[in-house]
């Protein structure tokens, strides 16, 4: 799996070299470029900027730049089999299952935005060439789509076949299919006391039955007290 990273800081994904995702990078699982948007600017001031047609608060992020960093970097031939994701407030939610979904992708490029946004030109071009998703990490205000781009690497990466060494955890974790759509249980380990603390007696019966009958409870109330928006799902194994 080859990642691209367009960004005016590329050096946010420098952190993926020292990463479990660099030790990916290390074995030949994935490639990682990241490439500065400001190469592809031909004014003294590498201006990537400027302000909105119809007026509005702030700056958007010229299209020229953007075409021509994907000319270099992605090439001119369409391909869908290149998938290309915008980070954006105003994306698709981004879940486990589209991380699953991107996992088998040979090819990725993030177009990490900053300013109010990327003229929206380069997002259709995009669409026109290549797969294209439009992503969001939550209801929250970020400043850029980099820490987006740095989430959804490490999301897919994890889930790319020979990345984690024991892929059964994968199957227990919260949001997998092997979790019934429910949140994880709370875990524990040694020392059995800690602080006035104990690890709940069940954990240590050895009883194998009741120590699942017991994370299954709790994976089910924790679910209804923090996610009720999971419990009725078709996936989730409470209604
Ligand atoms: N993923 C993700 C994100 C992002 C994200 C992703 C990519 C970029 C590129 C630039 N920004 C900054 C910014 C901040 C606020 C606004 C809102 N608009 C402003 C203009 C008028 C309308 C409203 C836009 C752009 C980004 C933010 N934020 N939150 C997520 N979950």
């Amino acid at each position: 799996m080859r990642l691209d990273y367009l960004s005016i800081f590329p050096a946010y994904f420098d952190v993926l070299d020292i990463s479990l995702v660099g030790k990916a990078a290390i074995n030949g699982l994935v490639e990682i470029h990241a490439h500065d948007l400001r190469d592809w600017t031909h004014d003294r001031h590498r201006t990537v900027d400027d302000t909105p047609c119809g007026g509005g608060a702030g700056m958007v992020m010229k299209p020229d730049p953007w075409g021509e960093a994907f000319d270099e970097i992605i090439g001119t031939e369409s391909d869908p089999s290149v998938h290309v994701i915008f980070p954006a407030p105003s994306g698709t939610p981004f879940t486990q299952s589209a991380a699953a979904e991107l996992s088998s992708a040979q090819r990725i490029v993030f177009c990490c935005g900053r300013y109010e946004g990327i003229d929206h030109r380069v997002i259709d071009y995009a669409r026109s060439m290549w797969t294209v998703h439009e992503v969001s990490l939550g209801d929250y205000v970020l400043n850029g789509g980099e820490v987006a781009a740095l989430a959804i690497t490490e999301a897919v990466v994890r889930l790319v076949p020979g990345f984690m060494g024991n892929p059964e955890s994968l199957a227990e974790e919260s949001f997998s299919a092997g979790q019934d759509g429910l949140l994880e249980y709370p875990l524990f380990t040694r020392p059995v006391s800690w602080r006035g603390l104990d690890v709940p007696e069940v954990l240590m019966s050895g009883h194998h039955g009741r120590i699942a009958s017991w994370r299954r409870d709790e994976s089910v109330r924790l679910t209804r007290e923090r996610r009720p928006d999971l419990t009725d799902s078709d996936s989730s194994g409470i209604h």
